[in-house]
């Protein structure tokens, strides 16, 4: 799809997404532009988690559509590689790092059982290799400290080559030094594929993204990382829990002298 000159990689239009009586997206419509890096910020709940998974065809909108590349969801599985929420995964599975990676397009109920093929292997040592973790690929997943476990999962997402890559919270729970690498690792995989970050890093909301969404139900703002003053005031709406805890300041343009 290609929206004048630029390819847009995913769409979402009139995006109404509701558990129940919880919506938890309202009319959202977005356009992420292919070989964007962008951030989506936003208050807890505001329903970031929910938009990647309706990106992924894990959820079905109330109302509106998703598409990727022009596709719908449910048919767009090999372009898009998904890092779930490190809280969501079981760190006591019982597999070598190796295994892990190599059965990220296999089915649950076949995994235990399955004999990896020489191709699988390949690509998995190839993706572990991209994401710096190919001398831990005989350890067993419980060994692995936080960073380790992330870019484990970073390598499993990328293991078929994703146009798109989608990440929830990947630095939450590492220490400083593990998400220096693993902001590093991102950069350079933008090289090669559009990245969708979800966040509360605002770190690295002013130093790594290109662009950025503030989702708070509805989206509030999508455009470039750097918010202005004025921004912000429009964006009441979401930054407001954010301001509480005083960060998107350092979102903020340093002030010049006599500003
Ligand atoms: N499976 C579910 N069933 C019912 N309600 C849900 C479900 N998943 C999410 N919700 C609700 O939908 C809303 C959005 O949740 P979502 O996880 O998408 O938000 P989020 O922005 O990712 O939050 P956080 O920053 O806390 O991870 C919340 O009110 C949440 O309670």
């Amino acid at each position: 799809m290609t929206d004048g000159a630029r390819t847009v990689a995913v769409t979402a239009r009139n995006l109404t997404v509701k558990y129940g009586g919880v919506v938890a997206l309202d009319n959202v419509c977005l356009d992420i532009a292919e070989g964007d890096y962008l951030g989506i910020i936003g208050p807890n709940g505001g329903g970031k988690t929910t938009l990647l998974k309706s990106i992924l065809g894990m959820i079905r909108p109330s109302e509106g559509e998703i598409r990727i590349y022009g596709k719908n969801p449910s048919d767009a599985g090999g372009i898009v590689g998904y890092v779930p929420q490190v809280a969501s995964m079981n760190k006591t599975f019982p597999a070598s790092v190796r295994e892990v990676v190599a059965m990220a397009k296999l089915r649950p109920e076949i995994m235990f059982f399955h004999k990896y093929t020489p191709v699988e292997l390949e690509a998995a040592d190839l993706a572990m290799e991209k994401a710096g973790i190919f001398d831990l690929r005989n350890k067993r997943v419980s060994e692995l400290s936080g960073g380790q476990f992330q870019r484990m999962l970073i390598a499993r997402a990328i293991s078929h080559n994703p146009k798109v890559l989608l990440l929830d919270e990947p630095t939450a729970n590492v220490d400083a030094t593990s998400r220096t690498d693993i902001y590093d690792l991102l950069e350079k995989l933008n090289g090669s594929m559009t990245i969708v970050m979800v966040t509360h890093d605002m770190l690295a909301v002013s130093s790594q993204v290109r662009s950025l969404a503030c989702l708070n139900v509805r989206l509030v703002y999508h455009g470039e990382s750097e918010i202005s003053e004025d921004m912000v005031k429009e964006l009441y709406g979401c930054p407001i829990d954010l301001l509480a805890h005083g960060v998107p300041h350092r979102v903020l343009r340093q002030h010049k002298d006599g500003e």
